[in-house]
C-alpha cells in the first residue's frame, strides 16, 4: 500500500492500521474500536457497497479523505456473512490488551491491535455462518511437473474436521471439483495457468477460486507441516504422492493460518481411492439434477425429494454418499441389507428415528471445541449424542441376525463414554449462555465452591435491602431507593427535591454526589462502594470457577475425541439408513437386485422427483419398463432408441432410468417394482443441451463437446443416457451425427444405451443393430387433440406431433394452420409425393392473408420497450446475457398475463 511510505503523516493508530493491513493482504480488515470494527480506504468502500452501509470519512491521509464504514459488535456475524457469501475474506483484527495498559504507556499510546482469525468461505465453523444440511469444503488443487505434469487435489471440511485426498489427471479434475463443490479452492498461479493453457481450468471454478503463494504448496515443506498437524504416527505423509502432499500441506497451512495458531483439529486424512465409487461427470450432474436444479435451486432435485434424515449430520452424509455412489456389488449390497431390515420392521424404523431427531451436530460441536471456539451449549450438545446414542443402542439390542452395517453401526453406539455424558449431565443447566464467559451455565449442586460464592453474592442483595431501610431511617427520605446500572454499578437516589438534602451537613459527610438527572440526585456512600465491590468479587470469583469447570470438561471431551468422531459418523450413518428405509416403506420403493452382470432390467420404474410433482398435480404417474441388459458374449448391453412426440415422457423416461441407477448404488430402495442393475462405473446423461454463452459455446458445441466425452471415456459397464444429439444443426449434419454415435455406442463402447430422438429415420438402425431396439412414447389421437399416455411401448413414432404441442403452448391459429400446410408439402415431398404445382402453390407463395396476425389494439410491446431502453455498445458480455435473460422473461410475463 503506498500510503505505508509516507510514514512522518501518520497518527499512531494509523500506522499500526497500515501495519496490519500490510501483513493480510487480500482480507478485508474488521479493526476493532470499542464496540465497532471499523474498515478504511478501499476496504471501507467494497464493504458499504456490498453491505449497503453508510460510507463515511475520517481525517484526513495524504491530502485525501479516509473513508470509513463501521458494523457494531452485535451485529458483525450478519455482515460477516454476508460478505463471505459474496465471496470476500475478512481478518478480524481485535484488541488485545486491556485499553488500562496501554494508557500505562502513556496518554498517546495505541492499544495493542492483532489480527485473531481469518474468515473464508472454506474455513467457517460457526452455525450462524453454515448451511447446517451441506458440507462445506476447502480444496487446494497442487501440479507436480516431472514432464508429465501431476495433479492431486486435498479437500476439507473444517467444521467437522473430515479430510480426504486424490490424486487425478488433468481430465479428472473438472468431474471430481464438480462431486466436492468446494466453498473454497486454492490453487498456485502457475497451476492456474496451466490448467488454462491446457483449457482445464473450468470457469465455473472462477467465484470460488483463490490463488495461494506458490511457497504453502511445496512439497517438502509439507512434510513436516503435515507431521505437526497430524501427530501420533497413524498418518504417514510420507505414503502419499508428492502432488497429495502438496496439496494437503496447502490445506493445512491455510486452516493453521486462517485459525492463527489455535490448530487445525482436522481428522486422520483419508484416501479418496480406496473404495470404489460410480464415476458422474459434471454435465452428468448437472443434468440429472441431482443435488440442484439447472437452475441453481433445492427444490426439484433428487436430493430435495429423496432426503427424509432427521439430523444435519444425516443430511450431509446423505449427500455425500448421493454425489458418489458406490460401484462395489458388495458394499452396495452391505448398504442395501440394512435398509432392507429397517424398510421390513416400521417399528423400529419409527423408534429410531423419534430418537435422532434430538440428536445434535455433534461433529460440528467437537471441532469448535478443539479450537477453543466452543462455548457450553457444545458440551451440551456432545453429553446430549452419547446419551441419544445409549438409547438407540437400545433399539438393536433385540435382533439377532442384523446385517454386517447395523451389526457395526450397534457396536459403535454401544461403546458410547457413558461416564462423559453423566459428567456432562451433571454439571450443565439446562438453559446456558452460548459463550463460556458469560457464566451462568453450571448446575446448582455440581460445585460447592461455586454454590457458596453464587450464595454469597445473592446474599447481598439481602444486605442491600437492609442497608436501603437503614439510610431511609438516617436521612428520613421515605422515596431514597439503592438501584444499579452498568455505568455507575450501585448508587443512591432520591427525586431532585429531596438532593439538596443530602449535600448539605450532617449528611454531606456519608453521601457523595454522582449524578444529578432532571427528577433525581444520585449519590454513593463508602458502605456502598464496599459492597459492590463485595458483590463484583462474589460474580467474579463464580466466574472463575465456572471457567474452571468448562476448560476442565472441554478436556474430558478432548481426550476422547476420537471415539466420539467415531460416533459422530455413526449418528449420520444411522440417519441415512433409517432415512433409506422410511423412504421405501413409504413410497413404494423396492430393493434393487445388484451384482456384477451387464442387467439393466428396470421393471415399472418412475421418476423419483416428476411423480412426486404429478402426484401433486393430482394426476397419477405412469410406470414403465426398460431393459437393457446385456452380456459379453452378443457384444455388451442393449441400446434403446426412444422416439415420440414432444411432451410424451422422453426425457422423463430415460432420466429416471439414470436416476434409479444411481440410487441403486448409493444404497437405497428404487422407486420401481422390481430392478435388476449390473454394477455401472460411469453414468453420462445429456438432457437437452443448453447454451453456454457465458464461456462462448453455442448450443452444438456444447453438445458435441459432450458427445465426444461420452464417446471417448464410456466403457462397456457404463449407462449412456442421450436426448436429442444432434437438434442444434443442420437436420442432414445432425441425423448424420446422431446415426454415427448410435453406431459407435453399439459396436465400440458396448455400453447399455438409452437414446431419445426426433430423427425418425434413426429407427432403420434396429433392422442392422442386433442389440438396438425401438420404442416409443405412446399417443392417442382424438378429435384432432393429441392425448399422451407417457407409456412406452415397442415400436417407432412415425411423427412428433410438434404442432399439436404447439397449439397447446398456444401458438395463434393462423400460425398453426400455415404450419400444417407446409408439414403436409414437405412430408409429401420427402415421400417424392408432391406434384410440382403442389410445392409452388404452397411453399414460394408468401401467405400474404392467411397469417396475418389477429387485430390488436395498439399498444407498445413490453419487450420493445426493453430493447429501446438497450444499449449493447454500454454493455460487458455478462450484462449482455443478464438483458437477454431480462428480455425473454418480459416475453413470458406477458404472455401469461
Ligand atoms: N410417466 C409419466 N407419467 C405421468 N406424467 C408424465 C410421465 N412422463 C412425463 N410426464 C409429464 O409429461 C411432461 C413432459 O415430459 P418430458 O419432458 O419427459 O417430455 P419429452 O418427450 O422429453 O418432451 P420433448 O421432446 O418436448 O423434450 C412432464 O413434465 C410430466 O408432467
Amino acid at each position: 500500500m503506498d500510503q505505508l511510505s509516507i510514514q512522518p503523516q501518520l497518527t499512531p493508530m494509523m500506522a499500526q492500521y497500515f501495519e496490519i493491513k500490510a501483513v493480510n493482504p487480500g482480507y478485508l480488515l474488521f479493526y476493532r474500536m470499542g464496540d465497532f470494527y471499523e474498515l478504511f480506504f478501499e476496504d471501507a468502500e467494497i464493504a458499504s457497497a456490498a453491505l449497503g452501509i453508510v460510507l463515511t470519512r475520517r481525517g484526513k491521509h495524504l491530502g485525501q479523505d479516509i473513508g470509513m464504514c463501521g458494523v457494531p459488535i452485535h451485529a458483525a456475524n450478519d455482515y460477516l456473512n454476508k460478505l463471505i457469501k459474496l465471496g470476500h475474506r475478512v481478518a478480524i483484527c481485535e484488541q488485545v490488551e486491556d485499553p488500562k495498559e496501554a494508557k500505562k504507556r502513556g496518554a498517546k499510546s495505541v492499544v495493542k491491535r492483532d489480527v485473531v482469525r481469518l474468515i473464508t468461505a472454506g474455513t467457517l465453523t460457526e452455525d450462524d455462518h453454515l448451511d447446517a444440511r451441506a458440507s462445506n469444503f476447502l480444496a487446494a488443487l497442487s501440479m507436480v511437473r516431472h514432464g508429465e505434469a501431476d495433479f492431486a487435489l486435498a479437500w476439507a471440511d473444517v467444521s467437522t474436521g473430515e479430510t480426504f485426498t486424490a490424486d487425478l489427471s488433468a481430465e479428472q479434475l473438472q468431474d471430481e471439483l464438480a462431486r466436492i463443490d468446494p466453498a473454497e479452492l486454492l490453487m498456485a498461479e502457475a497451476t492456474r495457468l496451466a490448467l488454462v493453457e491446457r483449457h482445464f481450468f473450468a470457469p465455473s471454478w472462477l467465484p470460488v477460486a483463490h490463488a495461494a503463494p506458490a511457497e504453502s504448496f511445496d512439497s517438502e515443506a509439507a512434510t513436516a507441516t503435515l507431521r505437526e498437524a497430524f501427530p501420533g504416527g497413524v498418518f504417514d505423509p510420507s505414503a502419499l504422492s508428492r502432488a497429495a502432499r502438496s496439496a494437503l500441506g496447502a490445506v493445512v497451512a491455510y486452516v493453521r493460518e486462517s485459525q492463527k495458531g489455535v490448530g487445525v483439529a482436522l481428522r486422520q486424512p483419508v484416501s479418496d481411492t480406496t473404495l470404489r465409487h460410480m464415476a458422474i461427470d459434471a454435465a452428468t450432474r448437472s443434468s440429472l439434477e441431482l443435488h440442484q436444479t439447472q437452475r441453481g435451486q433445492q427444490r426439484g432435485s433428487l436430493r430435495q425429494v429423496i432426503d427424509l434424515t432427521v439430523t444435519a449430520p444425516g443430511s450431509r452424509l446423505l449427500s455425500a454418499r448421493l454425489a458418489s455412489p458406490l460401484a462395489d456389488a458388495r458394499a452396495i449390497n452391505e448398504r442395501l441389507d440394512a435398509v432392507g431390515l429397517l424398510a421390513n420392521d416400521t417399528l423400529l424404523t419409527g423408534r429410531l428415528r423419534a430418537d435422532l431427531k434430538a440428536v445434535p451436530d455433534l461433529a460440528r460441536a467437537l471441532t469448535r471445541l478443539a479450537l477453543d471456539r466452543g462455548g457450553p451449549r457444545d458440551l451440551a450438545a456432545v453429553g446430549k449424542a452419547v446419551s441419544a446414542a445409549s438409547a438407540l443402542a437400545g433399539h438393536f439390542a433385540r435382533l439377532e441376525h442384523a446385517p454386517t452395517v447395523l451389526l457395526r453401526l450397534s457396536r459403535t453406539l454401544v461403546a458410547a463414554p457413558l461416564p462423559l455424558a453423566s459428567e456432562l449431565a451433571a454439571a450443565l443447566d439446562d438453559d446456558m449462555p452460548l459463550f463460556a464467559r458469560d457464566g451462568g451455565f453450571v448446575r446448582k449442586s455440581y460445585d460447592q465452591t461455586l454454590d457458596d460464592e453464587r450464595a454469597l453474592a445473592s446474599q447481598t442483595r439481602a444486605v442491600v435491602a437492609a442497608l436501603q431501610a437503614r439510610l431511609i431511617d438516617e436521612t428520613d427520605v421515605r422515596s431514597l431507593k439503592i438501584r444499579h446500572n452498568g455505568v455507575l454499578g450501585y448508587f443512591v437516589e432520591v427525586p431532585a427535591s429531596h438532593g439538596t438534602k443530602l449535600l448539605e451537613e450532617p449528611h454531606r459527610q456519608s453521601f457523595i454526589h454522582r449524578q444529578t438527572m432532571a427528577n433525581a440526585m444520585r449519590f454513593t456512600t463508602t458502605e456502598l462502594a464496599e459492597l459492590e465491590g463485595r458483590i463484583a468479587r462474589a460474580h467474579e470469583a463464580a466466574l472463575e470457577i465456572e471457567l474452571r469447570v468448562f476448560a476442565s470438561l472441554r478436556q474430558q471431551v478432548l481426550e476422547q475425541t476420537d471415539t466420539l468422531r467415531e460416533l459422530a459418523d455413526t449418528l449420520a450413518e444411522l440417519d441415512v439408513t433409517t432415512a433409506f428405509a422410511h423412504l421405501a416403506a413409504t413410497r413404494s420403493y423396492t430393493r434393487p437386485d445388484i451384482d456384477d452382470s451387464l442387467a439393466f432390467a428396470i421393471h415399472g420404474g418412475r421418476h423419483p422427483v416428476v411423480e412426486d410433482m404429478v402426484i401433486n398435480e393430482g394426476h397419477s404417474f405412469v410406470a414403465n419398463d426398460a431393459d437393457l441388459s446385456g452380456d459379453d458374449a452378443i457384444g455388451g448391453g442393449r441400446l434403446w432408441l426412444v422416439t415420440g412426440p414432444n411432451m410424451g415422457g422422453k426425457s422423463t423416461f430415460l432420466r429416471q432410468n439414470a436416476l434409479i441407477a444411481i440410487l441403486a448404488q448409493t444404497g437405497s430402495f428404487v422407486p420401481a417394482s422390481s430392478a435388476h442393475i449390473g454394477v455401472i462405473d460411469r453414468v453420462f446423461s445429456r438432457v437437452g443441451a443448453s447454451d453456454d454463452i457465458a464461456h462462448g459455446r453455442s448450443t452444438f458445441m456444447v453438445e458435441m463437446v459432450e458427445t465426444a466425452a461420452i464417446l471417448n471415456r464410456a466403457t462397456r459397464r457404463s449407462l449412456v443416457v442421450l436426448d436429442e444429439i444432434g437438434r442444434g444443426t443442420a437436420t442432414f449434419d445432425g441425423l448424420s451425427i446422431a446415426w454415427a454415435a448410435v453406431e459407435a455406442l453399439h459396436e465400440t463402447t458396448g455400453c447399455r444405451a438409452l437414446f431419445a430422438t426426433h430423427f425418425h429415420e434413426l429407427t432403420s438402425l434396429a433392422k442392422t443393430l442386433t442389440r438396438v431396439s425401438n420404442v416409443t412414447m405412446k399417443v392417442r389421437e382424438w378429435e384432432g387433440e393429441v392425448v399422451f399416455l407417457h407409456e412406452v411401448g415397442p415400436g417407432a413414432a412415425d411423427r412428433s406431433y410438434g404442432i399439436q404441442v404447439a397449439r397447446l403452448a398456444g401458438l395463434p391459429e393462423p400460425v398453426l394452420a400455415r404450419a400444417r400446410q407446409v408439414l403436409t408439402v414437405l412430408e409429401q415431398r420427402s415421400a417424392g409425393t408432391a406434384s410440382s404445382s403442389q410445392k409452388a402453390s404452397v411453399l414460394d407463395d408468401l401467405p400474404l392473408f392467411a397469417h396475418q396476425p389477429a387485430s390488436r389494439p395498439v399498444e407498445k410491446d413490453p419487450v420493445h420497450i426493453a430493447l429501446d431502453a438497450t444499449r449493447p455498445d454500454e454493455m460487458t458480455p455478462k450484462q449482455a446475457i443478464e438483458a437477454l435473460y431480462q428480455l425473454k422473461k418480459i416475453r413470458d410475463d406477458a404472455r401469461r398475463s
